[in-house]
Order: structure tokens, then C-alpha cells, then sequence
């Protein structure tokens, strides 16, 4: 996150870290969960490594390097990539992940709501993305959660942002026009979250960007009210 500052603990209890086993356990991508036994994340982030056993997840951690090999780790048993994902660029950027075994909610560790279904829900003004990626374009990560706030815009905005490529209805963009606060390396997979009535919603998946916090170039995140209908199919979760 570029322009974000310091989360505390359990302000963020659905944000998750995937660690692969195959790059010396260090962090890949950003999740969040969505029931005691479901992980949703980016399609980008999983495609190259789609043997559940290459995975280690960490949920409730502040800090990165605050993994130990003490520290509980979950396990995946099945991982689901949306049928229609061709790249991130393309959309449909979203994948699920099962666990082996259901996590216990705590304070630490809780799932954030998904959306209703689609043309019910109203943009909230302001959302939040959250993740352990690179403070700056060049890096490096953040060993911290970072948060930063950032106002979502409909696809229709991307578009005049990204002229050069046609960019999927099923995409919101997040941004300021002057850049300065957005999503970046590290961050992808994790969440874009909107409170409405006191209540979370999982409103978009970091996916992709030109740069990192550039000026009109906001963060691109799946829409995620376009695939609630296949989130329930696989899930059993009832919104
Ligand atoms: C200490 O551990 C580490 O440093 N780990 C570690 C640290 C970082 C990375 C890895 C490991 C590799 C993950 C490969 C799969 C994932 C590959 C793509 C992924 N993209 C993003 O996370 C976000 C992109 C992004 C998203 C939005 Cl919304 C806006 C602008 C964006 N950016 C544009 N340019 N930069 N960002 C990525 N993630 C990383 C890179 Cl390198 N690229």
C-alpha cells in the first residue's frame, strides 16, 4: 500500500497473508476470508501454483514478521479459479480457496460480508484496501498491515483512465486523481472493504494498476457483486 499508514491489530480480522512453501515461505499475495473455511483472493496470485500444498496461510498477523514457525498456519484443500479468468487485465480476476480444517473466529480472525447481489448495492463514498505490499513503486514491502482509504469509481471510470485497453464492466477502479495513496505490489489478492450501516463488505479484489499511486491511473479491483451467484455455488455461503 503506497500513502497508507500502520493497521492495528485485529482491525482488519478477514485480512489473510499466502505464503509459498516453494519461495522460501515468504509472502505472495494478500485474501480475505469470507466464512470459517473460505478464502477469496485473485486468480492471478494462484494460477502459477495451483497445488494446495504449496500454500501456507496466515490469518489475525499484524506483522509479517511476527511468522514463526510457531505461529498456527492453515492449510488449503481445494483451489477454485474462476472458469473465465485469461489475466488479470482480462478480469474475472478472483479465485477461492477451502481450508483443510474451519477456523475458529476470535478476535484476531473473522469473516468480512459479501455484497448483495449485484445491481442492489449502492457504492459507498469511501472504501479501505489493506495489505503488506510495497510502500513505494519500487518497494519494498510493508513488514506492518498498512491501510489507506480510497474512493471507489465504476468501470465506466476506469475506462477514461486506461484508454489504451478495454477494461471489463466487472471492474471497479479506486483512486484519488493526484495518485499519492493506492495498491501496489504485494497487495494483490487482498481487499477493497466498504462499511455501510456498520457492516464490511468485501467490495473489490486488489488486481492490477499502471504503476503504483500514479496520478489518473487508480488501482483496478474485481467487482466482486458480479460473482456473488458463482462465490454461492461453490461456497455453500448464503448472502
Ligand atoms: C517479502 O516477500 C515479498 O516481497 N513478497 C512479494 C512481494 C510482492 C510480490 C510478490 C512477492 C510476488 C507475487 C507473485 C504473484 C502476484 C503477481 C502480481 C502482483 N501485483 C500486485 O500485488 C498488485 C499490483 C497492483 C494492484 C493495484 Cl490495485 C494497483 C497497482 C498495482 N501495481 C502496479 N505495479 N505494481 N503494483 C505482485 N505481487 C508481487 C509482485 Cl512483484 N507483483
Amino acid at each position: 500500500i503506497v500513502g497508507g499508514r500502520n493497521s492495528s491489530l485485529g482491525e482488519w480480522p478477514w485480512q489473510v497473508s499466502m505464503h509459498l512453501k516453494l519461495s522460501s515461505n515468504k509472502h505472495v499475495c494478500g485474501g480475505s476470508l469470507i466464512s470459517n473455511q473460505w478464502i477469496v483472493t485473485a486468480a492471478h496470485c494462484v494460477v502459477q501454483w495451483l497445488l494446495p500444498r504449496f500454500w501456507s496461510i496466515y490469518i489475525g498477523i499484524l506483522k509479517l514478521s511476527e511468522i514463526t514457525p510457531a505461529t498456527p498456519v492453515s492449510y488449503i484443500d481445494q483451489i477454485i479459479v474462476h472458469p473465465d479468468y485469461s489475466g488479470a487485465e482480462s478480469g474475472s480476476d478472483i479465485a477461492l480457496l477451502k481450508l483443510k480444517t474451519p477456523i475458529t473466529y476470535n478476535d484476531y480472525q473473522q469473516a468480512i460480508c459479501l455484497p448483495p447481489h449485484r445491481d442492489s448495492f449502492v457504492l459507498p463514498s469511501t472504501c479501505w484496501i489493506t495489505g503488506w505490499g510495497y510502500t513505494n513503486e519500487s518497494g519494498p514491502t510493508s513488514d506492518v498491515l498498512q491501510k489507506a482509504e480510497v474512493p471507489p469509481k465504476a468501470s465506466t471510470e476506469c475506462q477514461k483512465s486506461y484508454s489504451a485497453q478495454t477494461i471489463s464492466s466487472k471492474v471497479l477502479c479506486a483512486g484519488y486523481k493526484h495518485g499519492q495513496i493506492d495498491s501496489c505490489k504485494g497487495d494483490s489478492g487482498g481487499p477493497l472493504a466498504c462499511e455501510v450501516d456498520n457492516t464490511w463488505y468485501l467490495i473489490g479484489i486488489t488486481s492490477w494498476g499502471q504503476g503504483c499511486a500514479r496520478p489518473d491511473k487508480p488501482g483496478v479491483y474485481t467487482k466482486v457483486t458480479d460473482f456473488t451467484d458463482w462465490i454461492e455455488q461453490h461456497t455453500q455461503i448464503i448472502i
